[in-house]
């Protein structure tokens, strides 16, 4: 068995980032096409400022293997695309029986959940929130307050991410929407269709690969 030497890095709350990190990637709002409701104002916006980006990851990843572990933060500007604030693209685990667990570091989020069944989660993110996501939960962080929302994140190494599985269903089956009072609503999304059950049976199955996408 190879050892290998333990591992520093520095979360640096300010700046959003992992400082020591072997890796990062971000997506910009152009990027983020057909992840919005109102197809207008994300016409509109990424006509302004379609550069952007909306978020960075930094991690830190020292193998592939099961049972070794990826930790990293994400850092999210704050803003909306029509009533909807700026989110991830979303996923569920490529091995789908994998967890993850976020941390709050900065800023005001939510993070929702869904089965593959339908059933919706939220939970909100604030400083020093651990939020755990349980195997088999689709995932997605939403920055709902007015500042950049900063969160350190681990998953296990071999997990892997599917999104496929978002965008087949039509998006996930909520949206998460300014409420006009300073806070933020849990609305319907009218464009999801719910999976079959053969389908449901399938993923929750899955222990396998199946759809990974890499992520640079
Ligand atoms: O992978 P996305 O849905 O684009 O989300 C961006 C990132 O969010 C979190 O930080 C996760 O832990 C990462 O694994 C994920 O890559
Ligand atoms: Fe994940």
């Amino acid at each position: 068995m190879e050892l290998r030497e333990p591992g520093v890095c520095t979360v640096d709350v300010a700046s959003g980032e992992l400082r020591g990190a072997t890796g990062r990637y971000m997506k910009t709002l152009r990027d983020l096409e057909g992840l919005y409701e109102d197809r207008a104002a994300y016409a509109a916006l990424v006509r302004v400022m379609g550069d952007t980006v909306v978020y960075a990851v930094s991690d830190y990843r020292p193998s592939a293997d099961a049972g070794d572990m990826i930790v990293g933060v994400t850092r999210m500007r704050p803003g909306k695309v029509g009533r909807e604030f700026f989110m991830t693209r979303g996923h569920i685990h490529a091995r789908a029986d994998r967890p993850e667990i976020y941390y709050g570091e900065s800023g005001r989020g939510v993070m929702l959940l869904e089965s593959p069944a339908g059933e919706i989660r939220t939970v909100e993110i604030r400083p020093r929130t651990l939020c755990y996501v349980p195997p088999y939960w689709i995932h997605r962080s939403v920055n709902v307050g007015p500042d950049e929302l900063v969160m350190t994140f681990a998953y296990p190494a071999d997990a892997g991410q599917d999104y496929a599985i978002i965008e087949a269903a039509g998006g996930m089956r909520c949206r998460i929407v300014d409420d006009g009072r300073g806070g933020w609503a849990t609305v319907d999304n009218a464009d999801y269709r719910p999976r079959p059950a053969d389908l449901v049976a399938r993923i929750m199955g899955r222990t396998e690969r199946a759809g990974a996408e890499r992520q640079p």
